[in-house]
């Protein structure tokens, strides 16, 4: 099996080797605080050894699941925000056909995948809500603390429709709900009403759940092999075990991008050649930028999907402020590739690249977009993927899993909290007039006048 490789090689010119010796002895505190479970927020720290510890039975459980829950239907709607959707949106979005959900369903073999609770639009809602209503439907409600308000929200809403279709009693059996294993109004609800339930682990914060079956589940019905996701994470958990920089590639990633950061490069773009990979790189955002932008620091994490943004963002990256590195998702071979023709007039001027493939063109353009972004002073680390697969996405999820909890450790701050999301949710729920919020809705009033 081929690996995973990160190559530093396009950012030597920003940083020495003795930078990385220098950074050793704090890299090995940062692997003794999260394997020891003696940093900030350690009781969070579940994931580091959860691809050894999910059971056979559980996947199976999982799997069985997901079987019925085909069966059952023909639009399956997962209903969450952040670690709760984007983990199995980003797996189907990167290892299942662009057009997915359009395909025939004999060419599915599986449900049309659907999302919601990701925001409070009314009118995605009632679109969606458009496009189901004569489906057959069975809903995946989930939420780590059961008190999200939009994906209660939208709960509220499809499980009334479910419940005018079928009548209570089918609907309860079309709606599984992932939760907490004692607390939250998702889990009174959900016992009181008796759905099928799966537990979210106490240890495993929401932005660290996609193996548990937060993402695991939706990624299942969506017909993805979840045996080899697991697979890969536990070579990447294998790969990255020993405090060891030389041969640590994530260890690598986590230390280099501290030095940019300590040298003011304080936006990481993760880019992306694929456009499969642009839902990767928005579950990879909420874990950078929940995990380390606190205590008024952090790198900030943002996302491109190139060649598409070289025509937007690449002005900027090129020649604004330099304060931008890349991380580059390279993907050795494109799932399908085109062969471009040859044809007898050339009127388009392309016959220079006829017998070559699409993707040719795409690795040339990642190769001139590398040394045109070094010579304007931006520093690329490259991220080098054999191909798209189960096994590589669970082996990546993994990866900056890991590299995120070293590397918020090497900056100083618990990775493993998010006081700063609650500010904008007390803010709401005075305005909304919530019970408990009486004083601060008379000062925000105030405020907006
Ligand atoms: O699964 P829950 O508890 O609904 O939370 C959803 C998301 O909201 C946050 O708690 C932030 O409010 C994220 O950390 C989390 O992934």
């Amino acid at each position: 099996m081929k690996k995973i490789r990160f190559d530093y090689s396009k950012a030597i010119d920003f940083i020495g080797e003795h930078e990385l010796e220098n950074m050793k002895p704090m890299m090995e505190i940062a692997h003794e605080l999260l394997h020891g479970k003696k940093g900030a927020g350690s009781e969070y720290t579940g994931w580091v050894e959860l691809p050894k510890m999910i059971s056979t039975e559980e996947l199976k459980d999982i799997k069985a699941t997901a079987e019925e829950i085909k069966k059952k239907c023909d639009a399956f709607i997962v209903v969450g925000i952040g670690g709760s959707y984007l983990g199995s949106k980003s797996a189907i979005e990167m290892l299942n056909h662009h057009f997915y959900n359009f395909l025939p369903k004999e060419k599915r073999k599986a449900p049309q995948i659907y999302f919601a609770g990701h925001h409070i639009s009314s009118t995605y809602l009632t679109h969606l809500m458009e496009i189901i209503k004569e489906k057959d439907i069975c809903i995946n409600v989930i939420s780590k603390s059961g008190t999200t308000t939009e994906p209660a929200l939208a709960f509220r809403v499809l499980k009334n429709l479910l419940e005018k279709k079928y009548g209570k009693e089918e609907a309860r059996r079309r709606i599984i709900a992932t939760t907490d294993k004692k607390k939250g109004a998702l889990k009174t609800l959900a016992d009181e009403e008796g759905y099928k339930t799966f537990e979210i682990p106490d240890d495993i914060g929401g932005r660290f759940s996609v193996l548990t079956p937060v993402g695991l589940l939706p990624i299942s019905v969506a017909g993805i092999e979840i045996s080899e996701i697991i697979r890969g994470a536990k070579d990447s958990m294998m790969d990255s075990n020993e405090a060891d920089l030389q041969n640590n590639y994530c260890y690598q990633y986590a230390v280099i991008r501290n030095i940019l950061f300590n040298k003011g490069k304080n936006i990481e773009m993760l880019v992306n050649y694929e456009p499969s990979l642009q839902f990767f790189g928005e579950w990879w955002k909420q874990l950078f930028g929940e995990s380390e932008g606190k205590d008024l620091k952090g790198i900030f994490p943002a996302t491109v999907n190139f060649s598409t943004d070289l025509h937007s963002m690449g002005q900027y990256i090129q020649q604004g402020m330099r304060s931008i590195f890349e991380t580059v998702l390279r993907v050795e071979k494109p799932i399908k590739d085109i062969v471009i023709d040859e044809e007898e007039q050339d009127l388009d001027g392309l016959n220079y690249l006829a017998g070559k493939t699409m993707d040719f063109v795409n690795q040339k353009a990642f190769e001139g977009t590398i040394l045109a972004h070094l010579d304007g002073g931006v520093p690329n680390l490259i991220i080098d993927i054999p191909e798209l697969s189960p096994y590589y996405y669970g082996y990546l999820v993994y990866y900056f899993e890991k590299a995120c909890g070293i590397s918020a450790y090497l900056l100083g701050v618990n990775p493993f909290d998010q006081p700063g999301v609650e500010d904008y949710k007390r803010n709401m729920f005075a305005l909304l007039g919530k019970q408990g919020y009486e004083e601060e809705r008379e000062a925000l009033l105030n405020r907006l006048k």
